[in-house]
């Protein structure tokens, strides 16, 4: 579902998306959980003005996709967590306030949890006012 924003909530359309990032993470509610790494996908979408680096060609003006991947791995990396909620918000707060982003939409997907299913997640969507 693609969701309607107005221009007075962000100037520009653009993206910066990171597809399918898998994390092995210390996730869960139950006890077994902690003591074990389960595999999490992460489908993070940044909202994000492109118009610079596209004229520059400069990964200096660009949101470096690399380096925010490698962000969210090492923050999952060293935490343990209970619910996937709690991920999401966490790497939501993270990316927007660490890279001031307008908005940014983190899918977090726990594709072992329900073996009758493909796959079972959350999805977050956060702007930069909600944490001002
Ligand atoms: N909405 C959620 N429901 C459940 C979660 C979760 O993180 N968010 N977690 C569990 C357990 O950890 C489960 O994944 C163990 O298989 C159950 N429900």
């Amino acid at each position: 579902m693609r969701r309607v924003i107005t221009p007075e909530q962000l100037k520009f359309f653009d993206t910066v998306f990171i597809e399918s990032l898998v994390a092995l993470a210390t996730i869960g509610i139950y006890d077994w959980e902690k003591e074990i790494k389960q595999r999490l996908e992460l489908d993070i979408v940044m909202y994000w003005d492109n118009q610079k680096g596209g004229n520059s060609d400069d990964v200096n003006d660009c949101l470096d996709y690399a380096a925010i991947s490698q962000c969210v791995l090492d923050y999952i990396n060293q935490r343990q967590f209970g619910l996937i909620e709690r991920v999401a918000e966490e790497i939501a707060k993270l990316l927007v306030l660490q890279y001031q982003l307008p908005a940014v939409e983190v899918t977090v997907k726990k594709p072992t949890a329900v073996p009758s299913a493909m796959s079972v997640g959350v999805s977050v969507f956060r702007t930069l006012q909600a944490y001002q």
